[in-house]
């Protein structure tokens, strides 16, 4: 099996099928612009001290600083991280954005450390990585794993000449953080699913029946909005199990049965993937179909909010039933745009200077979701591929004009 970053660089060649001319990016994308281990020295509450491995890839900078988000789970290695890092690059390029593609992460068990002990981690990160770091050089966000207390913390670890605020997004709100961050990555997603219906193959005036593997910040935030929009939520997994109901679940108390810690599983998590539905949302984590699961899905859509939530090897199973693959660099996108106009407040020094962030938030998502659509007519229909297309062809425009390569 080849490795995340072998798996996810594998989908560009194909690209050159349809446009040779991608040849040159394509071939200086296949390795990142730095990759740093370092480790954090960590004192526990109980005095002991643990060693932790931690990374930051920044993958690629045509189009500016880098962005991406730091994870703190136990399994992340260098590999995962430089595969999100190009995943943010992509990312960035297709919906416009003057930003980079990064990713960090740090080898820990969270449920293992209390706020304080995941704070000193956050704060340690910043530290250790300050030279990595910085608020037109690299700039973090939260990810699995963190949020707006480790991005705090990240900013007072950086700490240099008090720019701290300027190398995280996701921040606390009395800190620098926008309204718009919370949730915009779910709300962003549901975006895109509307203004693509057609697309994805699902029937005009008629609700959609919604299954969502992950049901965390992101997959509440998406059955909120498309319920919102008339749409049903029939089943939803979470590390635990499956709640479904084929006649509608309320979302509503749903999210406030899962804050309660009282919900009601009916299966076991993986019969998400054999539910009826129009749309199945991934919103957990990386490679959730694999071939396997792909001869289960009967959706007419797959949502990708997580990152590389379709193996590569299950594309052309899905492909092959008729399957459209919402692909995650356009899905997922809310998060990062919010958090562009969280950089934007933080350089101008005026959060009132962003003015109508949201609709300009919207509108960038709708319109990488219509390029990507036109561009699928010369991608028979592939819509991940055409998203490829889009944002290649923004990064060789980049790379063409700052001369880095001519022809
Ligand atoms: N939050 C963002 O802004 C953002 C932005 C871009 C991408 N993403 C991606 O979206 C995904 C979800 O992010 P989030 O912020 O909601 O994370 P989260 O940690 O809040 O939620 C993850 C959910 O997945 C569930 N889960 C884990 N393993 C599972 C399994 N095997 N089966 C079913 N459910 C499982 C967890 O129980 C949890 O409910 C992640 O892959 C993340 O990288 C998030």
């Amino acid at each position: 099996m080849p490795s995340d970053i072998q798996g996810a660089l594998s989908r560009l060649s194909p690209l050159l099928d349809y446009e040779q001319h991608l040849q040159s990016i394509v071939g200086l994308l296949q390795s990142p612009t730095e990759l740093i281990q370092r480790q954090l020295i960590i004192e526990r509450e109980d005095g002991r001290s643990d060693a932790l491995d931690a990374w930051r890839c920044r993958y690629n900078d045509f189009l500016g600083p880098t962005k991406g988000g730091l994870r703190f789970s136990p399994g992340v290695n260098a590999d995962e991280v430089q595969r999100l890092a190009f995943l943010m690059t992509l990312k960035c390029a297709l919906v416009g954005l003057p930003f980079g593609g990064a990713k960090g992460g740090v080898k820990v068990d969270i449920s293992q450390c209390n706020d304080r002990e995941r704070a000193r981690i956050a704060h340690e990160f910043g530290r250790r990585f300050s030279d990595i770091l910085g608020p037109e050089r690299d700039i973090a966000a939260p990810d699995v794993g963190t949020g707006a207390p480790e991005m705090a913390a990240i900013a007072r670890g950086y700490d240099r000449m008090g720019a701290g605020r300027g190398v995280v997004t996701g921040k606390p709100l009395d800190l620098g953080g926008i309204d718009l961050r919370f949730g915009a990555t779910g709300k962003g997603a549901a975006i895109v699913v509307q203004s693509m219906r057609e697309t994805l193959g699902l029937a005009e005036g008629k609700s959609a029946r919604i299954a969502i593997q992950g049901f965390g910040g992101a997959g509440q935030a998406f059955a909120r909005a498309m319920a919102e929009n008339g749409d049903d939520l029939v089943a939803f997994a979470d590390s635990t199990g499956t709640v479904s109901d084929p006649d509608g679940l309320n979302v509503e108390d749903m999210i406030e049965a899962k804050g309660q810690g009282n919900l009601s599983y009916t299966e076991e998590s993986e019969a998400i993937f054999d539910k009826e539905c129009d749309i199945l949302c991934l919103a957990a984590l990386g490679d959730a179909i694999n071939r396997d699961r792909a001869d289960r899905v009967g959706a007419k859509a797959v949502i990708e909010i997580s990152n590389a939530g379709v193996a590569p090897e299950a594309d052309a199973s899905l492909r092959a039933k008729g399957v459209k693959i919402c692909p995650d660099i356009l899905v997922n996108a809310g998060g990062v745009i919010a958090s562009y106009h969280e950089w934007v407040a933080y350089r101008t020094g005026n959060a009132q200077a962003i003015g109508d962030a949201e609709a300009q938030w919207r509108k960038s998502l709708i319109s990488a979701a219509s390029a990507v659509t036109e561009k699928c007519s010369v991608t028979d229909g592939d819509l991940r591929q055409a998203a490829l297309l889009c944002a290649l062809s923004r990064l060789d425009g980049a790379a063409r004009h700052q001369g880095v390569y001519h022809r």
